[in-house]
């Protein structure tokens, strides 16, 4: 399915909105770490995102080292950053709150 690059003035708001979020140029990727009590915990959340991803056919580009997730979100069908990783990225801060 085709999904479109954000423009530039979306690109922009997306960017300002998600302060968690880094932005990864190389990559046109949003980042973020994620750091947990213990792995248990970690797991959890990947677990939930997991699931997250699923519903959304969005999935996370992601890696985990014990109590450490780091996330970056990147649309490959689009060649870069669209509305799926803003959506995907709002839904996530939401699981942690
Ligand atoms: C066929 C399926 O819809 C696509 O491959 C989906 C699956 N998950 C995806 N995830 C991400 N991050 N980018 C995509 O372009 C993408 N495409």
């Amino acid at each position: 399915m085709t999904v479109e690059p954000l423009n530039d003035e979306d690109r922009a708001e997306a960017l300002d909105t998600l302060d968690e979020w880094d932005f990864d140029e190389a990559r046109d990727a949003i980042t973020r770490t994620f750091t947990f009590a213990d792995f248990s915990e970690a797991f959890g959340f990947m677990a939930r995102v997991a699931l997250l991803a699923e519903k959304a056919d969005h999935h996370p580009e992601w890696s985990n080292v014990w109590n450490r997730v780091d996330i970056a979100l990147t649309t490959h069908d689009a060649g870069g950053l669209s509305h799926k990783d803003v959506a995907l990225a709002e839904a996530i801060d939401a699981l942690v709150g």
